[in-house]
């Protein structure tokens, strides 16, 4: 076919093209008295649809400040940090929607200075979806999928934040080693699925005993430990002890008194490894195990 019998395509502008697009162009400005507004705002998808384009023209003020959680000091010192430096900002923050749950919107922009300040172009996406997939993922990598506790990784994470908390307020803190005794026999007995729903049953009965600021967590097989902020080795003791004694006299669908716990408690000294902490906690469960099971000691 002949090159000329082909229709030419249409010509494509950026304002035909720009509402199509499933994100937003823009342009923001900050004067150097700190006022905001955005000179220039369109595009398509969800973003814009109950944004007032003619206020933030002139004023983009409100906008930041309705950001909920610590999104608006976030975004104002990311702001803050392009502006001082002229690097690129790239932050993300989640946008109120009325009767929705808020979406998560990426920002990228480049700063240019202008006679009266800042002035950004670039672009914004509804990264939602994403945000939710990669919540889903994070939440899978944390948590023990047969009782749905924390997991050791996530547990780590926890305890190296709170002993840093305890080192810089000098507050108490400790932990306690769980262990089911003779759960091979337990197994053997009643089986791998009455074992499993067992270390369920425990997760459950142990979170019902905590504080909302207490963890527990899923160290493997039938292994647990629990992190206890703002609690002395005493009481974490009596803790311990109450739980022991509950899951003694507990009916896990075998009649009472089948199930017995060994537990090692300790305490956490200021500035101290935390495998120093584990180890003293490992140690005193050892010593349960040594004096006969369900009980609980602690190393002085
Ligand atoms: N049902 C079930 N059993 C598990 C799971 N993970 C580990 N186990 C079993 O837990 C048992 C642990 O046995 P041991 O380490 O010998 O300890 P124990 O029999 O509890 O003996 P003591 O700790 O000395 O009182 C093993 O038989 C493992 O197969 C699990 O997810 N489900």
């Amino acid at each position: 076919m002949p090159v000329n019998d082909i229709d030419a395509p249409e010509q494509v502008s950026a304002d035909h093209l720009v509402p199509h697009i499933p994100g937003v162009i823009f342009q923001f400005h900050r004067a150097r008295n700190g006022h905001m507004r955005f000179p220039y705002l369109e595009g398509g998808g969800v973003a814009l649809k109950h944004i007032d384009r003619e206020l933030l023209a002139e004023n983009a003020g409100q906008l930041v400040e309705q950001l909920t959680g610590n999104d608006h000091p976030k975004i104002m010192s990311a702001i803050e940090r392009s502006a001082r430096w002229m690097l690129p900002l790239t932050t993300r923050f989640r946008l109120p929607f009325p009767k929705e749950k808020p979406h998560w919107i990426a920002v990228s922009a480049k700063p240019t200075p202008v006679d009266d300040g800042v002035q950004w172009n670039g672009i914004m996406m509804d990264i939602s979806d994403q945000v939710g997939e990669e919540q889903r993922l994070r939440k899978l990598c944390d948590t023990d999928p047969l009782t749905q506790l924390p997991n050791r990784r996530k547990l780590m994470m926890h305890l190296t934040h709170v002993a840093s908390l305890s080192t810089r307020h000098g507050t108490p803190l400790s932990i306690m080693m769980i262990d089911i005794d003779h759960f091979k026999r337990l197994n053997d007995r009643w089986g791998h699925l009455h074992g499993d729903d067992v270390l369920k049953q425990l997760a459950t009965h142990t979170q019902s005993l905590l504080r909302c600021e207490d963890m527990v967590a899923r160290l493997g097989g039938e292994e647990f430990m629990v992190v206890l902020p703002l609690t002395p080795l005493q009481q974490c003791h009596a803790l311990a002890d109450r739980l022991r004694q509950a899951i003694s006299v507990h009916d896990f669908g075998m009649g009472p008194g089948q199930v017995t716990l060994s537990i090692g408690v300790a305490e956490y000294r200021c500035g101290e490894p935390l495998t120093s902490l584990i180890e003293r906690a490992d140690q005193a469960l050892y010593s349960a195990k040594d004096v006969g099971r369900d009980c609980v000691c602690h190393i002085r």
